[in-house]
């Protein structure tokens, strides 16, 4: 049986995906074999031994300490492009919003409540709330990857130019752009071009604060900016600034943080891109096979410390081991089993970065010694052995 405790509300369909003959869910467990979470941050999490692997239901990961997490050997989950549709969604609401003063409006219309002549008062007040058309305005997209591409490809059906940047861009992601989606060189064009911007990249050290004053400068005057991946990527008092002077006509984020609250110009949601039963649903379901294969047969699909490896089973037991990606790993470990008479009955090994990941399958029990002279190996950061299920 596997223990899995959950961090988070998660949506009962990834709960029932788990198999009751062989996992366990657990919330109070103080030992779990693995962790599934949204975006509780485990930065400080006192991280068991016995941990193998986090599941996170959602794309971004900077709430996971990820590095820590590869140097004990754990195997850390995301469900990419599985909220990607609701997040798109939002940034098309988040794109009038920002145009057409919509929460301005609707608070103004609703204090009207009582008035006498509110159809006199409502023509002559809603001058105040004229915003521009989206038709024939330039949207920049930052990050074309699974929420950036749907967002630029459905911004074409408004009528939108449409310039995406993303110098990381896997081929199978180029596939999925539309033709009609110009390729930008660089961030300076997209400031340069863009009437509005939109962000989708991760959180990293990297794009920490990328959108600062220097960046808000380049920008068209009146830009109208949204922050649907991370309050950490725009730095807030340049931002507030830039409101304040004009440069950014509005700002629509879904992070909240204090300083924006109540600002002319900031429209703030309670981090809701994601919120929709239908790509909780996906998440959570997406999460728990992931870690369902893991746990059960070794099989790594979205890690994002780990490399993708998958083998079919065969043999009594599986030996997985995560080991550093360094010379001479696969033949220690093999002299390891065939010094002790062990036949490997098959075996794949990939690599990714400083980590890499073998499985070996075995026609025979791994006897005590053998694993602990494979643990033993320099290089070495975590053996698991598993036994075939029923
Ligand atoms: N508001 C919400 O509820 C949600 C927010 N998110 C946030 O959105 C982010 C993006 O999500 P997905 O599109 O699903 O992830 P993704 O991994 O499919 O796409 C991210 C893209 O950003 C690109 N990228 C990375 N660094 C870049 C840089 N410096 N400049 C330009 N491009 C860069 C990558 O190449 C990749 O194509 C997540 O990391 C998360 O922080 C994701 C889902 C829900
Ligand atoms: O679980 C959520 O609602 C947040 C989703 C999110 O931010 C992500 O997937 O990166």
């Amino acid at each position: 049986m596997y223990t899995v405790k959950t961090l988070n509300q998660i949506s009962p369909a990834g709960l029932r995906a788990f198999d009751p003959a062989h996992f366990v869910l657990d919330d109070g467990a103080e030992r779990p074999d693995a962790l599934l979470c949204r975006s509780a941050d485990l930065h400080q999490y006192p991280f068991d031994p016995c941990l193998a692997a986090i599941g996170r239901a959602g794309a971004g990961v900077n709430n996971i300490p990820v590095e820590e997490c590869s140097r004990r050997g754990i195997a850390v989950f995301n469900t990419p492009g599985a909220n990607a549709g609701a997040v798109k969604e939002m940034v098309l609401c988040a794109l009038l919003l920002a145009s057409r003063k919509i929460p301005a409006a609707l608070a103004w219309v609703q204090g009207l409540k009582g008035e006498t002549d509110l159809q006199k008062r409502v023509e002559a007040g809603k001058k105040a709330f004229i915003g521009p058309e989206l038709g024939g305005k330039t949207l920049g997209v930052i990050g074309m990857g699974a929420i950036g591409i749907q967002v630029a490809n459905t911004a074409r059906h408004l009528g939108m130019e449409v310039i995406g940047y993303d110098p990381y861009m896997s081929v199978e992601a180029a596939w999925k752009v539309s033709r009609q989606i110009a390729h930008a060189a660089s961030l300076e064009e997209v400031y340069q071009k863009s009437d509005y911007i939109t962000l989708h990249v991760p959180y990293t050290a990297d794009t920490k604060g990328m959108v600062d004053a220097a960046a808000l400068a380049q920008m068209k005057d009146g830009v109208r900016l949204l922050n649907f991946a991370r309050g950490e990527l725009v730095e807030t008092p340049a931002l507030l600034a830039a409101v304040e002077g004009g440069k950014v006509a509005c700002y629509v984020t879904d992070f909240a943080q204090e300083e924006l609250l109540g600002v002319e110009g900031v429209v703030v949601l309670p981090h809701l891109g994601a919120s929709t039963p239908e790509s909780e649903d996906n998440c959570a379901v997406m999460a728990a096979r992931e870690l369902m294969d893991y746990l059960e047969n070794g099989n790594i699909k979205n890690a994002v410390n780990l490399p993708t490896c998958r083998m079919a089973r065969s043999g009594r037991v599986r030996v997985c081991v995560i080991h550093r990606n360094i010379p001479a790993m696969i033949t220690q470990i093999s002299s390891a089993l065939s010094g002790a008479g062990l036949n490997i009955e098959n075996l794949v090994n990939k690599s990714r970065g400083e980590y890499a990941y073998t499985m070996l399958d075995l026609a025979d029990e791994l006897p005590e010694p053998v694993e602990g002279a494979i643990r033993a190996i320099e290089g070495v950061v975590r053996v698991r052995v598993l036994p075939r299920c029923e």
